[in-house]
C-alpha cells in the first residue's frame, strides 16, 4: 500500500571537491594554464609607492563622487603588486556593526582591478572567488595586498588578501580572480550613453583611457 505523505527523495551524492581542495590551490578556472607567463610590469607603470588615483570619479570602489562608495586608495607596490586601504563605514554594513560581504568582495575586486594598471592593460573581472575569514567591524581600516600571478593571452590571474588594521593584521578576506583583457569598446559599446558621453567629454578621463591604449 502506498501511504500519502512526503515523497521520498533519493539524495544525489554531495561533491566533496571543494572540501578536499588544498587551502592554497586554486580551482580549475583560476589556475593558470601551463603556457601562462609571469606578469611583466609596464615601463610606464606608476613607481612603487605611488598612489594610483581613481580611474573614474563615479566608480563605487575608488571614485570621489560616490558619497557611500569605498573611496579605496590603491598604491603601486614592487613588481606587479598593489596595496590598498579603505575604511569600513556605517553605509557598508550587512549585519549590525559589521561590513557587508558584498562590500568586502567589492574592495577585493577594485584592488585586483587596479593591478592591471601596472601592465597597462584594460581588463574586467571574469571570475572572482572570495573567502570570508573573519568578520570586519565598522570603523576598520581594511588593508589589502594584491598581486598578478600569471598571464595567458587575454587572461590575467591574480590574488589578494585583506587584513584588519594594517599589513600585519589578522586576515579577514582572501580572493583569487581571473581578469580578461578587453578593448575600450567593451565600455563605449555597453555603458549607458549618458555616462559614456560625459566620460568622453572629460579630458582627464580621455587621458586615463589613452594611457592604456599605448600598450604594445
Ligand atoms: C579602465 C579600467 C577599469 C578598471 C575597473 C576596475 C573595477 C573592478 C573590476 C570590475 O568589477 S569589472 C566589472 C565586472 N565584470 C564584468 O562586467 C565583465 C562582464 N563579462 C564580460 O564582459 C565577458 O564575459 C568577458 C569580457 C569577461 C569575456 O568575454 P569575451 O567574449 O571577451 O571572452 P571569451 O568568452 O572569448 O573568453 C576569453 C577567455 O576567457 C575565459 N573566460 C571568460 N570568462 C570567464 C569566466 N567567467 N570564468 C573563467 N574563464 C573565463 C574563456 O574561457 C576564454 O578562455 P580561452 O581563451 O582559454 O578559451
Amino acid at each position: 500500500m502506498v501511504r500519502p505523505g512526503r515523497p521520498r527523495v533519493r539524495s544525489a551524492p554531495v561533491s566533496t571537491e571543494n572540501h578536499h581542495r588544498d587551502a592554497h590551490s586554486a580551482p580549475p578556472a583560476l589556475t593558470p594554464p601551463p603556457n601562462a607567463l609571469p606578469p611583466v610590469r609596464h615601463p610606464d607603470a606608476p613607481a612603487p609607492g605611488e598612489l594610483l588615483g581613481s580611474h573614474y570619479d563615479d566608480c563605487f570602489g575608488c571614485g570621489g563622487a560616490q558619497a557611500h562608495g569605498l573611496h579605496l586608495e590603491a598604491r603601486a607596490g614592487d613588481g606587479v603588486t598593489i596595496t590598498a586601504e579603505f575604511t569600513v563605514q556605517a553605509a557598508h554594513q550587512g549585519a549590525p556593526g559589521l561590513a557587508h560581504g558584498g562590500v568586502l568582495a567589492t574592495a577585493l575586486d577594485e584592488t585586483l582591478g587596479s593591478l592591471n594598471w601596472l601592465l597597462r592593460v584594460i581588463a574586467v573581472t571574469g571570475r572572482l572567488e572570495t573567502d570570508f575569514v573573519r568578520p570586519v567591524p565598522v570603523g576598520t581600516v581594511l588593508f589589502l595586498q594584491a598581486e598578478i600571478v600569471a598571464v595567458a593571452g587575454r587572461k590575467i590571474y591574480s590574488r589578494a588578501v585583506g587584513r584588519i588594521g594594517g599589513p600585519e593584521g589578522p586576515v579577514a578576506v582572501r580572493a583569487q580572480a581571473l581578469f580578461i583583457e578587453v578593448k575600450v569598446e567593451h565600455f563605449t559599446d555597453n555603458g549607458r550613453p549618458e555616462e559614456i558621453r560625459a566620460a568622453m567629454a572629460d579630458p582627464d578621463q580621455i587621458r586615463r583611457a589613452r594611457a592604456f591604449e599605448v600598450n604594445p
